[in-house]
């Protein structure tokens, strides 16, 4: 889960931003257990860019209920 919301983050930042990009820190918080074998619903925003750093918040969702998200994660 926390690897694809980093690929998630990574492929935000690299389809906004010109050249390529490389994950600092990601900070991970699971909230809810993630169900197998169902949908998921991954979203990826850029919260910030200062210079050539780029700050993204992204969520996991499940992908039939859309309700509260079981994964945040900041980079
Ligand atoms: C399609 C695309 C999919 C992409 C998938 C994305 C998944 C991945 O990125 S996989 C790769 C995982 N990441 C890596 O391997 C990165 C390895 N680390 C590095 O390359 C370097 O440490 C790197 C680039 C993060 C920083 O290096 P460098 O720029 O030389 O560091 P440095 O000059 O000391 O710091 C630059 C700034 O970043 C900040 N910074 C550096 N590391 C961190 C950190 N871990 N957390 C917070 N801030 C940090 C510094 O405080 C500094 O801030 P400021 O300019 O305000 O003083």
């Amino acid at each position: 889960m926390a690897s694809l919301l980093d690929e998630v983050c990574g492929e935000v930042v690299e389809r906004r931003t010109s050249g390529r990009s490389r994950t600092a820190y990601l900070h991970v918080n699971f909230r809810a257990i993630a169900p197998l074998n169902r949908p998921l619903q991954i979203e990826a925003r850029i919260r910030r860019s200062v210079g050539r750093k780029t700050y993204v918040d992204a969520t996991i969702r499940d992908g039939e209920t859309g309700l509260r998200p079981m994964l945040r994660a900041s980079t």
